[in-house]
């Protein structure tokens, strides 16, 4: 199915593209503390869906797992919306494992095969003895832009699933949400070990409710309270350097098939990432893919 493909849709990536990367290539996730690897997922074939033609053999995979998602999709009850919550800090909620085992192993396969079959796994080890000439071009983020409301679609469905997890999302957020479903862009991250993504607040031209989904490995969320305006400045630039005094920080780990939002303050006040490393060694110890889905606000 294509998706994202309208002229309006090419618009946002062009404009979202010059803010998340500039002229040069991304420098917000970072292999380290202190250097950065980039996203080389600025092409458009990486946020369209397969095309008719020139079918690559990943693309029959790619279909073949979407055919077993949806199967499970349609033969599951919808999730109950009485599933528990945790709350590690003012306006970040987060529900565990709100997709079984199985959906989620399809997820991380069918997320590895369309948006990086042709990235190399990369070990820690990998990563120290390369150094500085890691390979800039490895592509490590996909983007999907354009309507997320078709529930046959696996990004689809994830976006319509979490509005169904009572106290995930604020109550005004969801209802005031459009008919053509709540988001209307999906980032995909991979991290493989030895990578992170630095302290951050997303992009302000997202509108607030942010939903992260993940797959593969657990990793160790930083959530960090800043307490003037100036690190908040700061932390919409995706800092390269930890903000904030870090008194307060919050660390969660999230695990396959968990689901978390940020709205409010966890959204504006306070930053997220993932340490590359955590108490010495690698935060993620595999492949981690996370999903993460927005709304842009109109321009
Ligand atoms: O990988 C994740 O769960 C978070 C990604 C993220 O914060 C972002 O892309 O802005
Ligand atoms: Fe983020």
């Amino acid at each position: 199915m294509a998706q994202g493909d309208s002229t309006d849709d090419k618009c946002h990536q062009e404009d979202l593209f010059q803010e998340l990367f500039g002229d040069d290539i991304s420098e917000r996730k970072t292999g380290d503390d202190s250097s950065s690897i980039c996203s080389s997922s600025k092409t458009d074939e990486r946020m369209d869906g397969p095309t008719p033609d020139g079918q690559s053999p990943d693309d029959t995979v790619s279909s073949d797992l979407v055919s077993k998602i949806i199967r499970i999709q349609l033969g599951q009850p919808a999730l109950p919306d009485r599933r528990a919550v945790e709350s590690p800090a003012p306006g970040f909620v987060i529900c565990r494992q709100a997709l079984g085992s199985e959906l989620c192993e399809l997820y991380f396969e069918w997320l590895n095969t369309k948006y990086f079959c042709n990235t190399p796994y990369l070990q820690s080890s990998d990563k120290e003895r390369s150094g500085a000439q890691r390979d800039l071009r490895r592509v490590n983020q996909g983007m999907h832009f354009g309507a997320l409301s078709d529930n046959l679609t696996p990004l689809g469905f994830l976006a319509n699933a979490c509005l169904n997890i009572g106290q995930l999302l604020p109550k005004d957020l969801v209802g005031s949400r459009r008919t053509d479903g709540p988001f209307d862009q999906a980032i995909i991250n991979l991290y493989d070990p030895g990578e992170g993504i630095g302290d951050h607040i997303d992009l302000l031209r997202f509108e607030d409710g942010i939903v992260g989904y993940s797959f593969g490995s657990s990793a160790t969320l930083r959530l960090r309270r800043l307490s003037s305006e100036a690190e908040i400045d700061v932390a919409t630039q995706y800092a390269r350097e930890p903000v904030g005094g870090g008194v307060d920080d919050v660390l969660v780990k999230i695990n396959a098939g968990d689901v978390y939002a940020m709205a409010g303050e966890a959204r504006f006040r306070w930053t997220h990432g993932f340490p590359a490393q955590i108490d010495g060694g690698a935060n993620v110890r595999g492949r981690r893919i996370s999903v993460t889905l927005r709304r842009l606000q109109i321009a």
